[in-house]
């Protein structure tokens, strides 16, 4: 029987994600350019002056913004959310904003750029030789907004990042967020500055996304779900690594640690990297600025909230002002999508009509909310694509149909449909005390399945099934791990494991064996009526005891989000754009009355360029760090309680429909 949620094995940053705010009710739109002026009259914080719009900014780079505006909304707690909208109407299919290549911050950028530069530094040498200008070269050599130098250090950064063990590579998020580091450490010398400047955590009064790896420990502990719980502290563990190991430079000799899962992974402390070699040098790739992990965490947290992936190139990007489009669910939900170009430009497009004042939504992928909170920081409520997963083995199904209790399965499964099972579903006997070492099977398969239980509305017609799980357009925000669209309440494979575990006549073999598994898990596609008002109580009482696994029932947490003390700090940051509040204009005064205190850079070894970004939110406590933590560590609770309960709401959905469904076969079978 399973018991509450199973651990999935999950890379510490699984491939392509992309990030999240999560600020969105009882905001006040202003102009995001009156906020940041309101804030800090005449000039932005700490004295400097306010970074240029970036509309403006783009265009006079040879960007495209076509009848577009980034507005902001100011939160009570003093925090700034951006958005796009359209400034004019726009006909389906207009191009609203293109980016080139050369405006966005990419690893692969850094990566060509370095190895241009070295090629570029061996024939200069060969030129100055000859009377050449090495450094003149250099320069052209770099041609994505970072100089040379810098590319140079950040490029044999990458060769010290841990690999993962399933790709062989350091993940995308890792490499991203050096580069960032990068530019941001350049400062004005990197023609990339003026954006940067608006970045989460560095603009005033953005909070960097509190992504689940940044979350509060006893808050992450209240997630209540083992497998998120398991994948955040993987996170955490290798984002404290690298920050140790690799950019504070202590090597680690290439011995493995274990990490808190208990996994060993592969680590690669290159560059000759003994325990000497770095720790002299700490931070030197970034001129000097010293990378610890909070500011490691915080640019992971910008690259995973913030990048697309690109299909063409497998690359990830930040892209300036097509970032400030947020997340909407499901994907006919959004009314722009992206596409890249050959040159690796990348364009947002109108999906439809859009009306001036619309606000541009693009749909990141479908995540559920566990992807949304470790990627973006927030979660959608209700998500249609959030869902409950557990791992299935043939034990557990095995017993789950003992359970039924009518006799028709004692003494196990038969030996047909133990072949059913794993011919169909990968379904087989887990390997017994002693042989843990062996493969399951000849073919190396695990021997259980990720399965779902969701709140999808059923019955839904074959057909209507989402295509894939990516996000809008050729090119996605993040790709999704899920399932592509939730299209009933229960995963085809759990079904059809359970239609199989029940048959009792062997006459079905022959039926079943042609047959592929979404037509035997199918929703509509039940073999017999009895059996199927079994299936139905059984998983009806499977979903109950994944409910009643939970430490805290649905009403507990809707107490506890009620509660006072949650409410009043955090519900704003709490709650996400889903609700559709979102709040009116207000004037500059008004955003000035509003806006919270400056918070003064820290000073840093890169000539006066600010930037350190400001954590926990400078908008969340003014200028004191104390009330600032207990506001992130009061969203951060408040934040795992809705996760958490979003699960069990889906849990009590799909309950729902199993219930309806078994007594409508129920009343079907007595009229006949
Ligand atoms: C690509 S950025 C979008 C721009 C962002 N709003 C800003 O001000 O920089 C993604 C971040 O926006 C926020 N966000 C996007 N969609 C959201 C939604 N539906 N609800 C809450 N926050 C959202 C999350 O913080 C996320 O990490």
């Amino acid at each position: 029987m399973a018991r509450g949620p199973v651990q999935t094995s999950a890379p510490p940053f699984p491939p392509c994600r992309v990030s999240g705010l999560g600020f969105r009710s009882k905001g006040r739109l202003v102009p995001v350019h009156a906020a940041a002026a309101a804030s800090s009259p005449g000039s932005g914080p700490g004295g400097r002056p306010p970074p240029p719009p970036l509309e403006e900014w783009l265009r006079s780079n040879g960007g495209t913004v076509n009848g577009v505006a980034l507005r902001s909304t100011l939160y009570p707690s003093g925090a700034i959310d951006r958005q796009l909208v359209a400034s004019t109407d726009h006909p389906a299919g207009a191009l609203l904003l293109s980016v080139p290549r050369r405006l966005q911050i990419r690893y692969d950028n850094v990566e060509e750029a370095a190895a241009a530069s070295s090629s570029t530094s061996s024939s200069a040498s060969t030129h100055s030789a000859t009377g050449g200008s090495g450094d003149a070269e250099a320069d052209a050599a770099a041609p994505y907004g970072l100089p040379a130098a810098d590319a140079a250090a950040v490029a044999s950064l990458f060769a010290r990042l841990p690999v993962g063990s399933d790709t062989g590579a350091p993940a995308w998020q890792l490499r991203q967020a050096l580069t960032l580091l990068a530019h941001l450490a350049a400062g004005p010398a990197s023609a990339l500055a003026p954006y940067l400047a608006h970045l989460p955590g560095l603009a005033h009064g953005v909070p960097t996304p509190r992504v689940a790896m940044l979350m509060y420990d006893d808050a992450v502990d209240e997630l209540q779900y083992g497998s998120l719980v398991h994948d955040v502290r993987n996170q955490k563990y290798w984002l404290a690594r690298v920050a140790r190991e690799v950019l504070a430079g202590g090597g680690g000799g290439g011995r493995e640690l274990p990490s808190p899962a208990g996994e060993e992974r592969t680590a690669r402390s290159g560059g000759g990297g003994g325990s000497g070699e770095g720790s002299g040098r700490a931070g030197a790739p970034f001129r000097g600025l010293a990378v610890d992990e909070g500011l490691l965490g915080w640019a992971v947290a910008v690259a995973m909230s913030r990048c697309f992936g690109l299909s063409r190139s497998r690359a990830h990007t930040c892209v300036p002002l097509i970032d400030m489009a947020n997340h909407v669910a499901p994907h006919g939900a959004s009314n722009a999508e992206i596409r890249s170009g050959p040159g690796g430009e990348v364009a947002m497009y109108a999906k439809r009509q859009i009306k001036a004042g619309e606000e541009l939504t693009l749909t990141y992928g479908s995540h559920d909310n566990a992807n949304l909170l470790l990627s973006y920081g927030f979660t959608l409520q209700p998500n249609p694509y959030d869902a409950f997963y557990f791992v299935l083995d043939l034990e557990t199904l095995e017993s789950l149909v003992e359970g039924m209790g009518d006799g028709s399965t004692q003494g196990g499964l038969a030996e047909w449909q133990l072949r059913l099972l794993r011919d169909k579903l990968g379904l087989r006997p887990l390997p017994g005390p002693g042989q843990e070492g062996k493969p399951a099977a000849e073919d190396g398969a695990s021997g259980s399945i990720r399965v779902f239980l969701s709140a999808a509305d059923p019955p839904v017609a074959a057909g209507q099934r989402g295509s894939a799980a990516g996000g809008d357009g050729e090119e996605q925000q993040q790709e999704g791990s899920g399932p592509a669209v939730l299209a009933q309440p229960v995963d085809p494979k759990l079904l059809a494991a359970l239609r199989i575990a029940t048959l009792q006549d062997e006459a079905w073999y022959g039926q079943l064996a042609g047959r592929s598994v979404e037509r035997i898990g199918g929703w509509g596609n039940l073999l017999a009526r009895q059996q199927e008002i079994s299936v139905m109580r059984l998983l009806a009482a499977l979903v109950t005891a994944l409910y009643t696994s939970f430490p805290t029932t649905i009403q507990q947490d809707r107490k506890l989000l009620a509660s006072a003390s949650i409410d009043v700090a955090a519900a704003a940051a709490a709650s996400t754009l889903t609700s559709g509040t979102l709040a009116q204009p207000i004037t500059a005064a008004a955003a000035a009355a509003a806006a919270p205190s400056p918070v003064a850079p820290s000073a840093s070894s890169t000539g006066g360029w600010p930037l350190r970004p400001h954590d926990p939110p400078a908008g969340s406590g003014g200028a004191d760090p104390s009330a600032a933590a207990t506001a992130a560590h009061t969203r951060d609770a408040a934040e795992a309680v809705r996760f958490r309960l979003g699960l069990k709401l889906t849990l009590e959905r799909c309950l729902q429909s199993l219930v309806a469904r078994a007594k409508q076969l129920d009343e079907l079978q007595k009229v006949r």
